[in-house]
Protein backbone atom coordinates (compact mmCIF):
# COMPACT_ATOMS: atom_id res chain seq x y z
CA UNK A 1 0.00 0.00 0.00
CA UNK A 2 1.54 3.57 -0.89
CA UNK A 3 1.75 5.52 1.82
CA UNK A 4 0.78 9.38 1.29
CA UNK A 5 2.29 10.70 4.86
CA UNK A 6 4.30 9.54 6.89
CA UNK A 7 4.71 10.89 10.35
CA UNK A 8 8.11 10.05 11.73
CA UNK A 9 8.94 10.86 15.48
CA UNK A 10 6.91 13.55 15.35
CA UNK A 11 6.34 15.57 18.61
CA UNK A 12 5.33 19.49 19.26
CA UNK A 13 6.28 21.60 22.25
CA UNK A 14 4.95 25.22 22.62
CA UNK A 15 7.09 26.76 25.28
CA UNK A 16 7.15 24.48 27.60
CA UNK A 17 3.90 22.50 26.75
CA UNK A 18 4.23 19.02 25.03
CA UNK A 19 1.29 19.31 22.83
CA UNK A 20 2.49 16.28 20.63
CA UNK A 21 4.66 13.72 22.53
CA UNK A 22 6.25 11.88 19.83
CA UNK A 23 4.32 10.11 17.82
CA UNK A 24 4.87 7.95 14.26
CA UNK A 25 2.18 6.78 11.84
CA UNK A 26 1.59 6.27 8.67
CA UNK A 27 -1.31 7.54 6.03
CA UNK A 28 -2.23 5.75 3.34
CA UNK A 29 -2.96 6.97 -0.02
CA UNK A 30 -6.60 7.29 -1.15
CA UNK A 31 -7.73 6.55 2.68
CA UNK A 32 -9.80 8.55 4.35
CA UNK A 33 -8.24 8.90 7.65
CA UNK A 34 -9.49 10.76 10.81
CA UNK A 35 -7.77 12.21 13.85
CA UNK A 36 -10.48 11.81 16.78
CA UNK A 37 -10.55 13.42 20.18
CA UNK A 38 -11.33 15.61 23.04
CA UNK A 39 -10.35 19.21 23.08
CA UNK A 40 -6.81 19.77 23.91
CA UNK A 41 -5.76 16.52 22.53
CA UNK A 42 -3.18 17.71 19.93
CA UNK A 43 -5.13 16.72 16.44
CA UNK A 44 -5.40 20.34 15.18
CA UNK A 45 -1.11 20.91 15.57
CA UNK A 46 -0.97 17.65 14.29
CA UNK A 47 -2.88 18.87 11.35
CA UNK A 48 -1.27 22.42 11.09
CA UNK A 49 2.31 20.52 10.70
CA UNK A 50 1.22 18.38 7.84
CA UNK A 51 0.59 21.72 6.18
CA UNK A 52 2.99 23.60 7.02
CA UNK A 53 1.50 26.27 9.49
CA UNK A 54 3.45 25.10 12.58
CA UNK A 55 7.54 23.45 12.82
CA UNK A 56 7.76 19.83 14.45
CA UNK A 57 9.88 19.94 17.54
CA UNK A 58 11.03 16.82 16.82
CA UNK A 59 10.83 14.55 14.17
CA UNK A 60 9.92 14.39 10.31
CA UNK A 61 6.96 14.41 7.80
CA UNK A 62 7.06 12.46 4.42
CA UNK A 63 4.88 13.49 2.07
CA UNK A 64 4.45 11.09 -0.62
CA UNK A 65 8.67 9.54 0.10
CA UNK A 66 9.45 13.20 0.10
CA UNK A 67 10.52 14.86 3.74
CA UNK A 68 8.81 18.37 3.46
CA UNK A 69 10.45 19.82 6.29
CA UNK A 70 12.02 22.70 4.34
CA UNK A 71 9.13 23.14 1.93
CA UNK A 72 6.71 26.21 3.14
CA UNK A 73 3.21 25.75 3.30
CA UNK A 74 2.25 27.15 -0.46
CA UNK A 75 4.52 24.53 -2.18
CA UNK A 76 3.05 21.83 -0.22
CA UNK A 77 0.65 19.83 -2.52
CA UNK A 78 -1.40 20.05 0.40
CA UNK A 79 -5.15 21.93 1.20
CA UNK A 80 -7.10 22.83 4.16
CA UNK A 81 -11.01 23.14 4.30
CA UNK A 82 -11.64 25.13 7.40
CA UNK A 83 -14.80 25.01 9.92
CA UNK A 84 -15.66 28.62 8.79
CA UNK A 85 -15.15 27.86 5.24
CA UNK A 86 -13.18 31.14 5.16
CA UNK A 87 -14.40 31.89 1.44
CA UNK A 88 -13.47 35.67 -0.30
CA UNK A 89 -16.88 37.02 0.45
CA UNK A 90 -16.37 40.11 -2.36
CA UNK A 91 -15.42 37.10 -4.96
CA UNK A 92 -18.38 34.93 -6.89
CA UNK A 93 -17.87 31.07 -6.59
CA UNK A 94 -16.13 30.51 -9.94
CA UNK A 95 -13.89 33.77 -9.22
CA UNK A 96 -13.21 31.87 -5.37
CA UNK A 97 -12.47 28.39 -6.88
CA UNK A 98 -10.48 30.06 -9.75
CA UNK A 99 -8.59 32.06 -7.07
CA UNK A 100 -5.65 29.17 -6.13
CA UNK A 101 -5.66 27.92 -10.19
CA UNK A 102 -4.62 31.37 -11.53
CA UNK A 103 -2.27 31.88 -8.52
CA UNK A 104 -0.52 28.44 -9.67
CA UNK A 105 -0.21 29.90 -13.29
CA UNK A 106 -3.27 27.93 -14.72
CA UNK A 107 -4.54 28.97 -18.02
CA UNK A 108 -7.84 30.30 -18.55
CA UNK A 109 -9.03 27.70 -20.32
CA UNK A 110 -8.13 25.07 -18.33
CA UNK A 111 -8.63 26.89 -15.42
CA UNK A 112 -12.69 27.70 -16.43
CA UNK A 113 -13.24 23.79 -17.20
CA UNK A 114 -11.74 22.76 -13.90
CA UNK A 115 -13.58 25.37 -12.32
CA UNK A 116 -16.96 23.57 -13.94
CA UNK A 117 -16.12 20.32 -13.54
CA UNK A 118 -15.47 20.95 -9.32
CA UNK A 119 -18.95 22.73 -9.59
CA UNK A 120 -20.49 20.01 -11.12
CA UNK A 121 -18.95 17.60 -8.46
CA UNK A 122 -20.26 19.71 -5.41
CA UNK A 123 -23.32 19.48 -7.48
CA UNK A 124 -23.35 23.56 -7.11
CA UNK A 125 -23.20 24.36 -11.40
CA UNK A 126 -26.44 26.59 -11.33
CA UNK A 127 -24.69 28.70 -8.57
CA UNK A 128 -21.76 29.94 -10.20
CA UNK A 129 -21.98 33.31 -9.89
CA UNK A 130 -23.50 33.98 -6.86
CA UNK A 131 -21.56 35.41 -3.97
CA UNK A 132 -20.63 33.66 -0.60
CA UNK A 133 -23.32 35.46 1.66
CA UNK A 134 -25.97 34.75 -0.64
CA UNK A 135 -25.59 30.87 0.15
CA UNK A 136 -26.44 28.68 3.26
CA UNK A 137 -23.42 26.92 4.99
CA UNK A 138 -24.09 23.98 3.70
CA UNK A 139 -23.37 25.39 0.37
CA UNK A 140 -20.82 27.57 1.49
CA UNK A 141 -18.76 24.52 2.93
CA UNK A 142 -19.61 22.57 -0.44
CA UNK A 143 -17.63 25.71 -2.36
CA UNK A 144 -14.32 25.48 0.31
CA UNK A 145 -14.51 22.07 -0.54
CA UNK A 146 -14.56 22.42 -4.22
CA UNK A 147 -11.81 25.56 -3.82
CA UNK A 148 -9.66 23.14 -1.74
CA UNK A 149 -9.98 19.93 -4.33
CA UNK A 150 -9.57 21.58 -7.60
CA UNK A 151 -5.67 22.09 -7.99
CA UNK A 152 -5.43 18.32 -7.13
CA UNK A 153 -4.08 18.18 -3.96
CA UNK A 154 -2.19 15.59 -3.08
CA UNK A 155 -3.58 15.30 0.72
CA UNK A 156 -6.49 17.22 1.40
CA UNK A 157 -6.90 18.20 5.32
CA UNK A 158 -10.11 19.37 6.70
CA UNK A 159 -10.59 20.85 10.22
CA UNK A 160 -13.29 20.25 11.52
CA UNK A 161 -15.50 21.01 8.64
CA UNK A 162 -19.10 20.16 9.60
CA UNK A 163 -19.02 21.63 13.41
CA UNK A 164 -20.93 24.82 11.90
CA UNK A 165 -23.82 23.22 10.19
CA UNK A 166 -27.32 21.95 11.78
CA UNK A 167 -27.83 18.19 13.03
CA UNK A 168 -29.03 17.07 9.71
CA UNK A 169 -26.97 18.61 7.20
CA UNK A 170 -23.93 17.43 9.03
CA UNK A 171 -25.62 13.72 8.66
CA UNK A 172 -25.63 14.45 4.75
CA UNK A 173 -23.05 15.95 4.32
CA UNK A 174 -21.62 13.19 5.87
CA UNK A 175 -22.79 11.33 3.00
CA UNK A 176 -21.22 13.72 0.35
CA UNK A 177 -17.68 13.69 1.89
CA UNK A 178 -17.45 10.37 1.38
CA UNK A 179 -18.53 10.12 -1.54
CA UNK A 180 -15.90 13.24 -3.08
CA UNK A 181 -13.07 10.94 -1.63
CA UNK A 182 -14.11 7.95 -3.60
CA UNK A 183 -14.82 10.03 -6.77
CA UNK A 184 -11.26 12.29 -6.31
CA UNK A 185 -9.48 9.52 -5.47
CA UNK A 186 -7.62 12.12 -3.12
CA UNK A 187 -6.35 11.28 0.80
CA UNK A 188 -8.71 12.83 3.02
CA UNK A 189 -6.92 13.84 6.67
CA UNK A 190 -10.33 14.49 8.58
CA UNK A 191 -10.17 16.46 12.26
CA UNK A 192 -13.17 16.25 14.75
CA UNK A 193 -13.76 15.38 18.16
CA UNK A 194 -17.15 13.88 17.14
CA UNK A 195 -17.01 9.94 17.55
CA UNK A 196 -20.10 9.35 15.12
CA UNK A 197 -18.31 11.68 12.70
CA UNK A 198 -15.24 9.49 13.04
CA UNK A 199 -17.00 6.05 12.81
CA UNK A 200 -19.27 6.86 9.91
CA UNK A 201 -16.92 8.10 7.23
CA UNK A 202 -13.11 7.18 8.34
CA UNK A 203 -11.24 4.08 6.93
CA UNK A 204 -9.17 3.91 9.69
CA UNK A 205 -9.04 6.27 12.71
CA UNK A 206 -6.02 7.61 14.90
CA UNK A 207 -7.78 8.40 18.41
CA UNK A 208 -5.79 10.65 20.55
CA UNK A 209 -5.56 12.28 24.30
CA UNK A 210 -2.52 14.20 26.14
CA UNK A 211 -0.67 14.47 22.43
CA UNK A 212 -0.50 10.61 22.23
CA UNK A 213 -1.97 8.11 20.12
CA UNK A 214 -4.38 6.00 21.95
CA UNK A 215 -5.31 3.89 19.59
CA UNK A 216 -5.47 3.54 15.31
CA UNK A 217 -7.33 1.44 13.80
CA UNK A 218 -10.55 0.43 11.19
CA UNK A 219 -14.07 1.97 13.14
CA UNK A 220 -14.78 -1.46 13.57
CA UNK A 221 -11.82 -2.94 15.59
CA UNK A 222 -11.81 0.70 17.94
CA UNK A 223 -15.49 0.03 18.66
CA UNK A 224 -15.30 -3.68 19.07
CA UNK A 225 -11.76 -4.15 20.58
CA UNK A 226 -10.73 -0.65 21.87
CA UNK A 227 -6.99 -1.07 23.41
CA UNK A 228 -7.89 0.77 27.04
CA UNK A 229 -10.53 2.21 29.12
CA UNK A 230 -9.66 5.82 27.40
CA UNK A 231 -10.72 4.51 24.10
CA UNK A 232 -13.76 2.44 25.27
CA UNK A 233 -15.22 5.28 27.07
CA UNK A 234 -14.57 8.03 23.73
CA UNK A 235 -16.53 5.80 21.58
CA UNK A 236 -20.02 4.98 21.91
CA UNK A 237 -21.12 4.31 25.29
CA UNK A 238 -20.53 1.15 27.89
CA UNK A 239 -20.78 -0.45 30.50
CA UNK A 240 -17.51 -0.37 33.22
CA UNK A 241 -17.39 -2.72 35.82
CA UNK A 242 -13.99 -3.07 38.53
CA UNK A 243 -13.27 -6.16 38.04
CA UNK A 244 -10.55 -9.01 39.74
CA UNK A 245 -7.95 -10.78 37.23
CA UNK A 246 -8.01 -14.27 38.15
CA UNK A 247 -6.11 -15.99 35.21
CA UNK A 248 -4.38 -15.17 32.00
CA UNK A 249 -2.95 -16.31 28.68
CA UNK A 250 -3.15 -16.35 25.05
CA UNK A 251 -6.53 -18.15 24.95
CA UNK A 252 -8.63 -16.17 27.69
CA UNK A 253 -9.10 -13.64 30.74
CA UNK A 254 -10.76 -15.29 33.72
CA UNK A 255 -12.18 -12.43 35.60
CA UNK A 256 -13.90 -12.37 39.04
CA UNK A 257 -17.16 -10.02 38.54
CA UNK A 258 -19.13 -7.71 40.89
CA UNK A 259 -22.12 -9.16 38.92
CA UNK A 260 -21.56 -11.93 41.21
CA UNK A 261 -19.99 -14.23 38.62
CA UNK A 262 -16.67 -15.61 37.86
CA UNK A 263 -16.36 -15.36 33.81
CA UNK A 264 -13.90 -16.61 31.16
CA UNK A 265 -13.27 -13.80 28.62
CA UNK A 266 -11.47 -13.46 25.22
CA UNK A 267 -7.86 -13.26 26.13
CA UNK A 268 -6.73 -8.82 26.89
CA UNK A 269 -3.32 -9.12 27.65
CA UNK A 270 -4.10 -8.28 31.53
CA UNK A 271 -2.41 -9.70 33.86
CA UNK A 272 -3.09 -11.50 37.02
CA UNK A 273 -3.48 -8.92 40.03
CA UNK A 274 -3.14 -5.51 37.27
CA UNK A 275 -5.95 -3.25 37.84
CA UNK A 276 -8.29 -3.63 35.46
CA UNK A 277 -12.23 -2.93 34.35
CA UNK A 278 -14.52 -4.90 32.14
CA UNK A 279 -16.60 -3.20 29.41
CA UNK A 280 -19.73 -4.56 28.03
CA UNK A 281 -21.46 -2.24 25.53
CA UNK A 282 -25.70 -2.05 26.52
CA UNK A 283 -26.44 -2.84 23.07
CA UNK A 284 -24.70 -6.54 23.79
CA UNK A 285 -27.22 -7.08 26.46
CA UNK A 286 -30.78 -8.27 26.20
CA UNK A 287 -34.08 -8.41 27.60
CA UNK A 288 -35.80 -11.68 29.00
CA UNK A 289 -34.12 -13.64 25.76
CA UNK A 290 -32.56 -16.66 26.09
CA UNK A 291 -29.01 -16.28 25.32
CA UNK A 292 -26.20 -18.96 25.07
CA UNK A 293 -24.25 -17.01 27.99
CA UNK A 294 -25.02 -15.22 31.64
CA UNK A 295 -28.28 -14.84 32.62
CA UNK A 296 -28.72 -12.43 35.74
CA UNK A 297 -31.81 -11.53 37.70
CA UNK A 298 -33.04 -7.49 37.58
CA UNK A 299 -35.25 -5.07 37.83
CA UNK A 300 -36.10 -2.35 36.14
CA UNK A 301 -34.74 1.16 37.68
CA UNK A 302 -34.75 3.55 34.44
CA UNK A 303 -36.05 4.05 31.82
CA UNK A 304 -35.45 6.33 28.86
CA UNK A 305 -37.63 5.83 25.80
CA UNK A 306 -35.85 7.74 22.38
CA UNK A 307 -38.27 6.70 19.41
CA UNK A 308 -35.91 3.99 17.43
CA UNK A 309 -34.25 2.74 20.78
CA UNK A 310 -35.18 2.40 24.52
CA UNK A 311 -32.10 2.83 27.07
CA UNK A 312 -32.56 1.35 30.67
CA UNK A 313 -30.89 1.09 33.53
CA UNK A 314 -31.38 -2.52 35.29
CA UNK A 315 -30.13 -2.82 38.98
CA UNK A 316 -28.92 -6.79 39.34
CA UNK A 317 -29.14 -8.79 42.68
CA UNK A 318 -26.07 -8.70 43.09
CA UNK A 319 -26.45 -4.64 43.50
CA UNK A 320 -24.33 -3.64 40.36
CA UNK A 321 -26.20 -1.32 37.58
CA UNK A 322 -26.07 -2.11 34.23
CA UNK A 323 -27.40 0.49 30.92
CA UNK A 324 -28.85 -2.09 28.34
CA UNK A 325 -29.97 -0.11 25.17
CA UNK A 326 -32.84 -1.95 23.38
CA UNK A 327 -33.64 -1.37 19.57
CA UNK A 328 -37.59 -0.64 19.18
CA UNK A 329 -38.08 -3.04 15.93
CA UNK A 330 -40.73 -4.70 14.46
CA UNK A 331 -39.93 -8.27 16.39
CA UNK A 332 -38.82 -6.03 19.52
CA UNK A 333 -40.84 -3.74 20.28
CA UNK A 334 -41.92 -4.22 23.87
CA UNK A 335 -41.45 -1.75 26.36
CA UNK A 336 -40.48 -2.90 29.96
CA UNK A 337 -42.11 -0.83 32.97
CA UNK A 338 -39.96 0.89 36.11
CA UNK A 339 -39.46 -1.51 38.91
CA UNK A 340 -40.79 -4.71 36.65
CA UNK A 341 -38.67 -8.08 37.26
CA UNK A 342 -36.16 -8.84 34.00
CA UNK A 343 -34.00 -11.42 32.99
CA UNK A 344 -30.57 -9.84 31.29
CA UNK A 345 -28.50 -12.20 29.29
CA UNK A 346 -25.18 -11.56 27.54
CA UNK A 347 -22.55 -13.88 25.98
CA UNK A 348 -19.08 -13.43 27.44
CA UNK A 349 -17.48 -12.94 24.18
CA UNK A 350 -18.91 -9.66 24.52
CA UNK A 351 -17.26 -8.30 27.27
CA UNK A 352 -13.59 -6.76 26.92
CA UNK A 353 -11.16 -6.68 29.79
CA UNK A 354 -8.96 -3.25 29.63
CA UNK A 355 -6.12 -1.82 31.98
CA UNK A 356 -6.14 1.11 33.44
N1 LIG B 1 0.14 28.45 19.47
C1 LIG B 1 0.01 27.82 20.63
N2 LIG B 1 0.68 28.23 21.74
C2 LIG B 1 0.58 27.59 22.91
N3 LIG B 1 -0.18 26.48 23.11
C3 LIG B 1 -0.87 26.02 22.06
C4 LIG B 1 -0.82 26.66 20.77
N4 LIG B 1 -1.61 25.98 19.93
C5 LIG B 1 -2.16 24.96 20.65
N5 LIG B 1 -1.71 24.98 21.93
C6 LIG B 1 -2.05 24.01 22.99
O1 LIG B 1 -1.72 22.70 22.54
C7 LIG B 1 -2.74 21.78 22.93
C8 LIG B 1 -3.28 21.08 21.69
O2 LIG B 1 -4.00 22.05 20.91
P1 LIG B 1 -4.78 21.64 19.57
O3 LIG B 1 -5.37 22.88 19.01
O4 LIG B 1 -3.89 20.84 18.71
O5 LIG B 1 -5.91 20.71 20.18
P2 LIG B 1 -7.18 20.09 19.49
O6 LIG B 1 -7.18 18.64 19.85
O7 LIG B 1 -7.23 20.41 18.05
O8 LIG B 1 -8.34 20.83 20.27
P3 LIG B 1 -9.69 21.56 19.74
O9 LIG B 1 -10.62 20.44 19.33
O10 LIG B 1 -10.16 22.30 20.94
O11 LIG B 1 -9.27 22.43 18.59
C9 LIG B 1 -3.79 22.57 23.69
O12 LIG B 1 -3.58 22.39 25.07
C10 LIG B 1 -3.53 24.00 23.27
O13 LIG B 1 -3.88 24.90 24.30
Amino acid sequence: MTKAVQIKGVSKKYGSYQAIKKVSFDIHDNEFFTLLGPSGCGKTTLLRMIAGFETPTTGNIILHGQNIENLPANKRRVNTVFQNYALFPHMNLEENIGFGLEMLGWKKDKRECRVNEMLKLVHMEQFAKRFPSELSGGQQQRIALARALAPEPEVLLLDEPLSALDLKLRQAMREELQDLQRQTGITFIFVTHDQEEALAMSDRICVLAHGEIQHLDSPINIYENPTNRFVADFIGDTNFLDVNVTGSNVHATSIETPLGINIDVPASGVKVGQDAVMSLRPEKISINKSVDGVSLPGRVMHRTYMGGYTHYTIQLSSGADLRVSMRNNISNNINYDLNEAVTLGFSPASVRVLGE
